[in-house]
């Protein structure tokens, strides 16, 4: 039976330029849902509910929740610093409803998936932190915001051995896309970091003791059509979510 897949979407509170201006929108990257709906899961793109029972019944009816990216970052207050860059942040609605997913989906062993901001999300939920620029804080000669479309590959990645996603995509190195400012500072201690970019930037995370817990920072939603590892990590994350039991 297909797995019901919890999808992240991205909030505008209302005060963005885009994404609906000054009117409260959801927004999400279509590439998300098809990437799901493709390769044999149902996607249900999730309201960032601010009540802990519908977290909580909404959490109960997914068999896994995927992570989607955020132009935007993560609140530097989230892993205890002060913004140091005039970057755009995340709104609270999001954030809050991701971390306390994340703790949730941990403690419960449901399989997670989470793309570049997704990804540096399961990290703070869990205690690690961020480098809140990389190009102000990491001496690296390495685009990690490529100009070219996300459909192309950007750098590669040296990946883990008896890492998981060594497991799924089968190879000591991937090629990736690349579309972040930010990046792993401090890996959560209940996570590893199973992928780095040929500067040491994480470019993966994830669980040595769950099913699948994974976040990549790269964007597999745009690559998975044509380039076979990355439509491996949706599969394997998919086939995980399958086998997860049904809500109690
Ligand atoms: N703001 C963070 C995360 C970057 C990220 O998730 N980018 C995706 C952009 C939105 C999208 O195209 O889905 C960082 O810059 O590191």
């Amino acid at each position: 039976m297909k797995p019901f897949i919890g999808v992240t979407p991205d909030f505008n509170a209302g005060d963005r330029k885009e994404w609906g201006g000054k009117e409260p929108t959801y927004f999400l990257r279509a590439r998300y849902v098809r990437a799901i709906e493709e390769l044999g899961g149902i996607p249900i793109v999730l309201p960032l509910a601010s009540d802990r029972e519908a977290r909580r019944r909404l959490f109960t009816n997914i068999h896994g929740l995927l992570l989607t990216g955020s132009g935007p970052d993560l609140p530097p207050n989230l892993y205890g610093e002060r913004q140091q860059y005039p970057f755009a942040l995340v709104s609270q609605r999001r954030s809050t409803f991701e971390l306390q997913m994340v703790q949730m989906a941990q403690a419960a062993d449901l399989p997670v998936l989470g793309i570049c901001g997704g990804m540096q999300a399961m990290n703070v939920a869990l205690g690690g932190s961020l480098f809140q620029d990389i190009a102000s804080q990491v001496q690296t000669t390495l685009k990690h915001r490529q100009t070219a479309r996300a459909t192309r590959l950007s750098h590669a990645v040296r990946i883990t051995q008896h890492s998981l996603l060594r497991r799924i995509l089968g190879a000591a190195t991937v090629r990736v896309n690349s579309s972040h400012h930010q990046s792993v500072k401090d890996v959560a201690p209940s996570l590893v970091a199973s992928a780095v970019a040929p500067d040491g930037i994480v470019e993966a995370i994830e669980s040595r003791k769950h099913r699948f817990f994974l976040g990549v920072q790269w964007h597999p939603e745009f690559l998975f059509e044509r380039h076979r590892p990355h439509r491996r990590l949706f599969e394997a994350f998919l086939r995980a979510a399958q086998r997860r039991p049904a809500a109690r």
